[in-house]
């Protein structure tokens, strides 16, 4: 009997079709994404229009804000930034995209891996609109004025130990501190106290600074993991002992994190645990949204639930503050005559430490709330963009149709120093955001509508009004109570300098390294006690 012998593919040969076809595939690809697609007019580097991977580097390395002013500044108001994104440097786009509810926009696929880790998207991750709503209203009630008030003592009391830590105890200049660390660690007591009621006290003792520390640096790994052309594959493995020794230090801080919050709910899981903790004075943000059911809809947050929402409104509340009052900080002390105007406006406001709190003396110090402003403006804590994914139906933005699935942003650093809405960018001028002889309602006007660090519409900052109670309070103190200066071998750290990268080469400029919160170092400063800091001790 003859039989019939099959040949078996072997390598070589499935190679001999693989190999070329795979070669044939990429270059259709490639000559598609730059002649045929439907962003292909729109200009930009060759090597954006082809991949995504500069996109994944900029972001990688920290200076993706740098690139995106650049080519702004290169190419015009819209620059195709990767194969399927377009960047907007204009306020007209920021408020078609950002702004109104019925913008046909959601969050993109950046988000989905962000925060997946902790087991289920936070309010600030979840992209579909319905059930971003649902949490939105589940949060509202831990970020309303009265549960401001009810907090703000147990924010000046953090406050106040901060500023005695700074205190030297003699008369003369002080040691020097690195205003990143300690800002840092301030943060994380604030957010820790406010969402889990917990005192960690990393700003006085080292013990519990190792958690504080891993914020940022967690916060930066899943920044730019996020932005992996298959991103998707990479999100079951997050939690896993191979990421682990793949992510290094930066994964277990995240683990770690991550362990800690839901150790947090499991201590509250029932709602009559909660009671007896309220009924004891232990208000904490996360008490008050364990085993709430949403009124309209009958939702109620799972254990995953509560446990990735305490953990970002520790990453998304911490960390953006501490690198904004990090920023003020070295602002005020690289520009003389501000930190003396601010410091004269408080001192001039309040008679005591005691009397600085949330109300109309506080409202009325213009100057330092317009130093925050400018600060904000020089230091968004999201430099680069908040990507939006266009739905079904397309949408108009600047006068340009843009179909379905398009990824579409607005740069924060790179419109918040547009030349057209801020004269003299990257000068520190806390000046343009106060009415004068020199600076007219409208100028102001212009400035505001391009100004967005806490983003606008319906997605924006949830915790915008505790973010500016928590900067205004502390810098009051800090300001009233010590002098402060550039320590005297300081410079250097904290601002640019010539060899640090394009674009960081501006010693008085704060440097960022893009993130959700931005990598940052210094500035090194020293504080000296103020006459009637004394006294009224
Ligand atoms: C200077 C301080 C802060 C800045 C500049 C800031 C900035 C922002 C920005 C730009 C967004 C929008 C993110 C996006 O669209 O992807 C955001 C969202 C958010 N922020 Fe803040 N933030 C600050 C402080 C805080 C604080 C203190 C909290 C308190 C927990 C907080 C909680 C949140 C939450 C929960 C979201 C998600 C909101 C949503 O999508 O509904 N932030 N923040």
């Amino acid at each position: 009997m003859i039989t019939e012998v099959v040949p078996v593919p072997t390598v070589s040969s499935a190679a001999t079709y693989a190999i070329p076809g795979l070669l044939v595939y990429s270059v259709a690809l490639c000559l598609y994404r730059v002649f045929f697609h439907p962003l292909a007019k729109y200009p930009g580097p060759l090597s954006y229009k082809l991949s995504g991977w500069p996109l994944l580097w900029q972001a990688y390395t920290g200076d993706r804000h740098i690139w995106h002013l650049k080519d702004h500044e290169k190419y015009g108001p819209i620059v195709r930034i990767a194969p399927n994104t377009l960047s907007f440097n204009t306020a007209s786009a920021l408020s078609t995209i950002y702004g109104p509810r019925s913008a046909n926009v959601k969050k993109g696929e950046w988000y989905k891996t962000f925060d997946i880790a902790a087991g289920s998207y936070s309010s600030f991750t979840e992209t579909e609109r319905e059930k971003h709503t649902i949490k939105r209203r589940w949060m509202s009630p831990a970020f309303s004025g009265d549960s401001m008030k009810a907090n703000e003592p147990l924010i000046i009391n953090i406050v106040e130990r901060f500023c005695r830590t700074l205190k030297p105890a003699t008369s003369g200049w002080g040691a020097k501190w690195n205003m990143s660390e300690m800002s840092t660690y301030l943060g994380f007591d604030i957010m820790g106290a406010l969402v889990f009621g917990c005192d960690f006290k990393s700003v006085q003792e080292r013990r519990n600074r190792d958690l504080a520390n891993s914020v940022l640096p967690a916060s930066m790994l899943m920044y730019w993991i996020s932005y992996l052309p298959l991103a998707v594959l990479v999100r079951p493995l997050l939690r896993t002992r191979l990421f682990e020794l793949v992510g290094g230090n930066s994964v277990a801080d995240n683990n770690r994190l991550i362990d800690y919050a839901s150790g947090q709910v499991q201590a509250r899981l029932t709602r009559s645990e909660v009671e007896k903790n309220i009924a004891e004075g232990r208000i904490d943000f996360l008490s008050r949204l364990v085993g709430v059911e949403d009124k309209k809809t009958g939702w109620q947050p799972t254990i995953e639930d509560l446990g990735t929402e305490s953990l970002n409104m520790i990453n998304a509340g911490a960390d953006p503050f501490s690198g904004v009052l990090a920023g003020a900080i070295f602002y005020l002390v690289h520009n003389p005559e501000a930190l003396q105007k601010a410091t004269t406006e408080v001192r001039d406001t309040f008679a005591s430490p005691v009397e600085i709190q949330s109300g109309r003396d506080l409202n009325e110090c213009t100057y330092l709330y317009a130093c925050i402003e400018e600060t904000l403006r020089r230091t968004a804590p999201v430099p680069s963009h908040l990507p939006r994914i266009v739905l079904s139906g397309g949408m108009d933005i600047d006068g340009e149709y843009l179909p379905a699935d398009t990824v579409v942003g607005v740069p924060m650093y790179a419109i918040h120093h547009n030349p057209s809405y801020f004269a003299e960018p990257f000068a520190f001028r806390p000046e343009r955001w106060i009415e004068s002889a020199n600076n007219s309602l409208e100028s102001i006007a212009i400035a505001r509508r391009a100004f967005n660090p806490f983003s606008i519409g319906t997605r924006q900052c949830i915790g915008r009004n505790l973010a500016y109670l928590q900067l205004k309070l502390t810098l009051a103190h800090l300001l009233w109570g010590l002098d402060m200066r550039l320590a005297p071998d300081g410079p250097g750290c904290g601002g640019g300098r010539l060899g640090l990268g394009v674009g960081r080469e501006r010693e008085d400029e704060f440097q960022l390294w893009d993130a959700f919160g931005f990598g940052r170092d210094g500035p090194m400063v020293e504080f000296k006690v103020h006459n009637s800091y004394e006294k009224a001790e």
